[in-house]
This record gives structure tokens, sequence and C-alpha cells, in this order.
């Protein structure tokens, strides 16, 4: 009975060092709140896009290599960090078709603070208060994205799927090792995607884009990697 009451004592004590690292942890991410805040306000001014999946991948990046834990495990709970900051600067509507993995894929990507706006058929999007579509690849996206001058901005991994995010913004910071989407109507690098018999999507290196400015291609977007 006795190792009993000890053990209890040392789990009290540790969760006295609990308590006070939950109020640092909560304080600084208030503090956290205060900078995005501001962030948001300058934003606002010049009208720039809310969202920037560049930043916040060079952010899990950057906390990766200070803590040694692997990048998608920093992204699991620094997406809901950077979500609840976000959500200052505006809440975010993302278009999706009706089923659970676009749910799912809208909170992996956006966390929870980010209001999902389901449609039959993305041609019933109010483009003036929906930016961002994610969704699995379909020509009909891609017929979309070309009518209405889109980019690919980022993906999202599920377990059966991946999941596209489309958008009326682009990415503007891109670094070499990043995957740039092109659309060609044949095989042009060693990864692609077939979209129909005579259309490809093919994935290239950021860095290597220039070898292919002579062919007629089109880009949809490049994709920021860790
Ligand atoms: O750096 C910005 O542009 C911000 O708005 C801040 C912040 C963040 O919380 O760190 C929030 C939203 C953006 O998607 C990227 C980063």
């Amino acid at each position: 009975m006795k190792w009993v009451i000890k053990i209890t004592r040392d789990i009290n004590k540790l969760r006295e060092e609990i308590d006070k690292i939950d109020k640092k942890i909560v304080e600084l991410i208030l503090n956290r709140m205060n900078i995005v805040h501001q962030v948001g306000v300058t934003k606002s001014k010049d009208n720039s896009r809310i969202y920037v999946p560049e930043r916040e991948v060079a952010i899990y990046k950057k906390l990766s290599d200070f803590s040694g834990l692997e990048a998608d495990e920093i992204q699991s709970f620094y997406t809901e960090i950077i979500s609840f900051c976000r959500k200052l600067e505006g809440i975010l509507n993302v278009g999706i078709k009706y089923n659970a993995l676009s749910l799912v894929g809208v909170k992996k990507i956006f966390g929870e603070y980010v209001n999902p706006v389901v449609i039959r058929q993305f041609e019933e999007l109010n483009l003036d208060s929906v930016k961002y579509i994610l969704t699995p690849l379909s020509k009909e996206i891609i017929d979309f994205i070309e009518k209405n001058n889109w980019y690919l901005i980022n993906k999202v991994n599920l377990n059966e799927e991946v999941l596209y995010l489309f958008s009326s913004y682009n990415n503007s910071i891109f670094k070499d090792n990043d995957v740039t989407y092109i659309l060609h109507n044949g095989i042009i690098s060693k990864e692609y995607i077939k979209v129909d018999s005579n259309l490809f999507i093919n994935l290239i290196p950021f860095k290597n884009l220039k070898d292919f400015e002579n062919l007629n291609i089109k880009i949809l977007g490049t994709i920021p990697s860790i």
C-alpha cells in the first residue's frame, strides 16, 4: 500500500510541473496570436493572402530542424496552433465535394478553423467568397482552373488518396526541391499523373523548370516541400 501512495505523490508533483509548462505554452500562444494579429492588420491594408502555405511549411521545417522531431510530427500539432492564430486574420472558405475524406483533408491542411463549403460541381461556387478548392485530381478541376486562372498550391496525403489544394492565389516563394506540376499532352518526366489519354500532369523539381520552357506546357503550380 505504501508504494501506491508514493507513486501518487510523485504523479501529483509531475502534474504540477505539467500545469506550469501548460501555462507557459498558453502564454506563448497568446503572444504568438498577438503578433499574427499584427501581421493580419498589415496584410489587410495591402489586400494580401491570409493563407501562405510555403511559410507554414517553412515553419514546420525550422521546428523539425530545431527539435529533431520529424516534420510530420511537428505538423500534427502545430497545424492547430497556426490555425488558431490564422483565424484572427479571417476564416477561409474551402470548396469540397461532399465526402468524409474531403472533410478530413480540409482539417488536416487547415486545422480546426476553416469553413468547408460543400458543393456538387465546382462551377456552383461563389468565387467572390471561395478562393480555395480541395479535391482529388480530375479533368473537371483541371478545366476549372484553366478557365478561372487558378493555381495548384498544396496537397494533403490521406491513407487512401491524395487531395490537391487549388486557389485563386499563387504561392510566391519557391525552393529548388519544391515540386512543380505541369500539364502537357505527353509524358516528359519520371513522375507523372495521367488525367486522360492525351493529358498528363508531369512532376518536375522546381530547379529544373527552365529545361521545359520551350515545350508547350502549362504550369499548374508548385507545391512547397519540406
Ligand atoms: O506569416 C504569415 O503570413 C502569417 O499570416 C502568420 C501565419 C502563422 O501563424 O505563422 C499564419 C498564416 C499563414 O498561412 C502563415 C503563417
